[in-house]
């Protein structure tokens, strides 16, 4: 039986990864359950973010990825990215405020979330460029579950956080889990990773290791 096989006849997988490899990581293997968390750790310039951005189809990339036994090629790149959502670390933003970035759908939904956030009421409307780099960064998360995502794939989220905010977006992102998202998360912090992953895995010259 093939690797494609087996992932598709295992519905407790979310994502898998088959031999994906581009010039700067891989190949890696990988099996990303539905409502699992990975925690992946590991020096500066081992090829964590390269990870995140071969996944979401972001730079040249080869080998297998299956979202619910299915071929990413199944999809388009704009739907497979609304299902796949990668964070940067360095969230880009294109319009003036976070709500600017929202459909209309789900705006009252992100009040709520701007609330369990520990954000300023006014955070959502206010000038992005008048805000801190942490309020930046809870609403990158914000504008990531907007899409309503299977898979959340999170480089360094909390990098720019104080201990409370970085307790409340961990606190969501376990009720997102809950409710049957699949995380992949890059930290530096290995007291995060241990606090949020299920599994912790260390990126090591570019390939994946059990830490
Ligand atoms: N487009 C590119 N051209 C050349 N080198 C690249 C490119 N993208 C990534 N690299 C290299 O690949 C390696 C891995 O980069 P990556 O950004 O994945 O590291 P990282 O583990 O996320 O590091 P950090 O913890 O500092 O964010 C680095 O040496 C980087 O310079």
């Amino acid at each position: 039986m093939s690797f494609h096989s087996l992932a598709r006849f295992d519905p407790s997988v979310r994502l898998a990864l088959r031999a994906l490899c581009s010039a700067h990581a891989g190949p890696v293997d990988l099996d990303l359950g539905r409502g699992e968390c990975i925690a992946i750790v590991g020096e500066s310039g081992s090829g964590k973010s390269v990870l995140l951005r071969m996944i979401a189809d972001l730079i040249p990339n080869e080998g297998t990825v299956l979202l619910d036994g299915a071929q990413r090629a199944s999809w388009t790149a704009p739907a497979w990215r609304s299902m796949v959502v990668y964070q940067a670390a360095e969230p880009a933003w294109w319009d003036a405020t976070a709500r600017a970035h929202l459909p209309a759908s789900e705006q009252k939904r992100a009040q709520a979330l701007a609330d369990a956030l520990k954000l300023r009421a006014a955070a959502l409307d206010t000038d992005l460029e008048l805000l801190s780099t942490g309020e930046r960064q809870r609403l990158a998360l914000i504008r990531s579950l907007a899409c309503r995502p299977r898979v959340l794939l999170l480089d360094e989220p909390a990098s720019a956080l104080d201990a409370a905010s970085t307790a409340a977006l961990e606190a969501l992102l376990r009720s997102e889990l809950e409710r049957g998202t699949s995380v992949l998360v890059v930290t530096h912090s290995e007291e995060q990773a241990e606090r949020l992953g299920q599994r912790c895995l260390r990126m090591a010259s570019g390939r994946l290791e059990v830490a």
